[in-house]
């Protein structure tokens, strides 16, 4: 993604941001509240058109990337929360994440077309992989709603793993885990950047310090450091954003609490 500015009815979220996911790299995307973190991501995932800059995947310029493209394209992707459909099971839901490898689809077997039968087989398996990848096997028949969060959000990671992408777009895949958790969930990340490209907007520094090859960090909309984690954390700017937000934490964290990113930072 190179030079990509964002604009909301006249205000600048993102100006002139760039950064390349290098293939088998985890890219970390940080910076204070309001930075514009989720924007980023959200131009990437096609849900936000960026106003300038050009977006490149597999050496091709992505002239209009619409959300319903990023399967195909070999891009997953999980947001904040968890959206699983609580109508359907566990199982269901990884197997919608994996109806492009279907020939006949997922919805066909649903309709139960009987043409539809090996390709459900197949689903069916795909589906149960990934959800042992994940530790979340044994929920497969459960529905979503009765689960704990931490296991939602499991299973909604494995929804994006199922179609093995090329690249996996995680925003704040941590948030509302406990350490143990989250310590999982880091190894989970190094594990699976042996065979895709992550990036991860996350806000709990020492997940993203621990697994990122790379980090971006902005502020403000502008991008104020890009390096290792030894460059970003030994960066004075970098310091001195999050000094301000520590400041500002005080001030308005309870406005903040319950939001789901379009945040405003006072
Ligand atoms: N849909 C929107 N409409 C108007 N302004 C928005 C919208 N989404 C984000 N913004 C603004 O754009 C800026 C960047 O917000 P963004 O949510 O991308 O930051 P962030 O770094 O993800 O923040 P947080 O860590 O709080 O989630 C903020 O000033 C925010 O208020």
């Amino acid at each position: 993604m190179t030079g990509i500015s964002v604009t909301f009815g006249g205000i600048k979220a993102l100006t002139d941001v760039s950064l390349t996911v290098e293939p088998g790299q985890v890219h970390g995307l940080i910076g204070p509240n309001g930075a514009g973190k989720t924007t980023m991501f959200n131009v990437a995932c096609g849900l936000v058109r960026n106003s300038e800059g050009t977006i490149t995947w597999r050496g091709e310029e992505l002239r209009r990337l619409r959300p319903a493209q990023l399967a195909g394209l070999g891009i997953a992707r999980t947001l904040q929360g968890v959206g699983l459909f609580p109508g359907l099971t566990v199982l269901e839901n990884v197997m919608v994440g994996a109806h492009k490898h279907a020939k006949a689809g997922f919805f066909s077997a649903l309709l139960a077309i009987p043409t539809a039968d090996r390709d459900d087989a197949r689903l069916r398996e795909r589906a149960m992989t990934a959800l042992a990848e994940l530790d979340a096997d044994d929920y497969a028949a459960r529905y979503p709603g009765s689960l704990p969060y931490p296991v939602q959000k499991r299973v909604a990671l494995a929804r994006a793993l199922v179609s093995e992408p090329e690249l996996l777009l995680l925003d704040e895949p941590a948030s509302g885990l406990s350490e143990d958790e989250m310590h999982e969930l880091g190894e989970l990340i190094q594990h699976l950047s042996g065979r895709m490209s992550v990036l991860l907007v996350e806000h709990h520094m020492d997940l993203v310090m621990r697994v990122c090859d790379q980090i971006t960090v902005l502020d403000s909309g502008r991008q104020i450091a890009a390096g290792t984690p030894q460059q970003v954390q030994n960066d004075p700017a970098v310091t001195e954003a999050y000094l301000g937000d520590a400041v500002d934490d005080t001030t308005d964290v309870s406005e903040l609490a319950g939001t789901d990113g379009g945040t405003h930072r006072g």
